[in-house]
């Protein structure tokens, strides 16, 4: 059973009831699950300040800047997400995953590498706590007018890149309104990931910046952000990718067609946009910063 060490506050009583839970197998015959975490100590405590300054009754996003780094004029952030310890287990559960005769699809159509969470049992248990708790008010102050306070679906996927596999990933868009990409490791040189123009508006001689991944912590951009990740000189690298949905703001306008969306049904979150398209959309988009 995969569970990523979320449950370091267990009683004597419950791992005398379970032992196995918390174990790292090699071979899974059976669907993946995890548990509910009980605990944050998966969550650098750094993470932790700054969330418990962002549901402050008095924060402000100059007060939450405070504590990120920010690249420079086109709102990408960088912040201390989750512990060292826990990006480890992370990493070599997903490596048991990869090397298991377990049904696999590949992270999004331009990836060839990496895991989809849903498909470990890890989307409903892990992100959806994460964004909804945690991730939800800071990019409520870091990007109201794209929906950050009402972020409410996300597809989530690791990507890995090495030597004889994916080396980089070419420029793109993500079908997200905003995206939050964690370096989980492990040893690699280069790989920088690079942004260039916010899509909805484009410059006539766009400027690109580098970005480099550091272990352990996650770059918050916009889905819209031009972007791509320069090739890896050696070792391997595993990064989370969270694409974050706002169901107000796609419901208006599809992010990757610029149109109106026509819905059809979807499994699970689907493309993150809701039915009730037209009753749900808020007179402005800054409404939903007042949950
Ligand atoms: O390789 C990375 O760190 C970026 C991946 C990415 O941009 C994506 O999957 O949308
Ligand atoms: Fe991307």
């Amino acid at each position: 059973m995969l569970c990523l060490f979320l449950d370091r506050g267990r009683s004597a009583e419950e791992k005398a009831a379970n032992p196995s839970v918390g174990g790292t197998q090699s071979h899974h015959r059976q669907p993946l699950q995890t548990k509910t975490p009980r605990s944050d100590s998966f969550l650098a405590p750094e993470f932790l300040e700054i969330v418990s300054y962002c549901t402050s009754p008095d924060a402000h996003l100059d007060g939450l800047l405070r504590y990120t780094e920010s690249f420079s004029d086109k709102r990408i952030y960088r912040l201390p997400v989750f512990t060292e310890e826990f990006c480890r287990a992370f990493v070599e559960e997903l490596e048991n995953f990869e090397q298991s005769d377990m049904p696999k699809g590949r992270p999004n159509s331009m990836n060839n590498y990496g895991v989809l969470l849903n498909e470990i049992g890890m989307d409903e248990n892990f992100i959806t706590p994460l964004r909804e708790k945690y991730l939800r008010p800071i990019t409520a102050l870091l990007y109201p007018d794209l929906g950050g306070a009402c972020l409410d679906s996300h597809k989530a996927f690791v990507v890995k890149y090495a030597l004889h596999e994916d080396l980089d990933l070419s420029s793109h868009y993500d079908n997200a309104e905003v995206t939050l990409n964690v370096s989980l490791g492990k040893d690699f040189t280069e790989g920088s990931l690079y942004f260039g123009d916010f899509r909805q508006d484009p410059s006539p001689m766009p400027s690109y910046i580098e970005v480099e991944h550091v272990g352990t912590q996650g770059l918050l951009h916009r889905g819209g952000q031009i972007h791509g990740a320069l090739p890896i000189a050696s070792g391997e690298r595993w990064n989370l990718i969270v694409w974050m949905r706002a169901s107000a703001i796609r419901n208006r306008l599809c992010p990757m067609c610029n149109q109106k969306p026509e819905l059809v049904e979807a499994e699970g979150f689907g493309d993150g946009f809701t039915e009730s398209a037209e009753d749900d959309v808020p007179e402005t988009v800054d409404l939903c910063s007042l949950w």
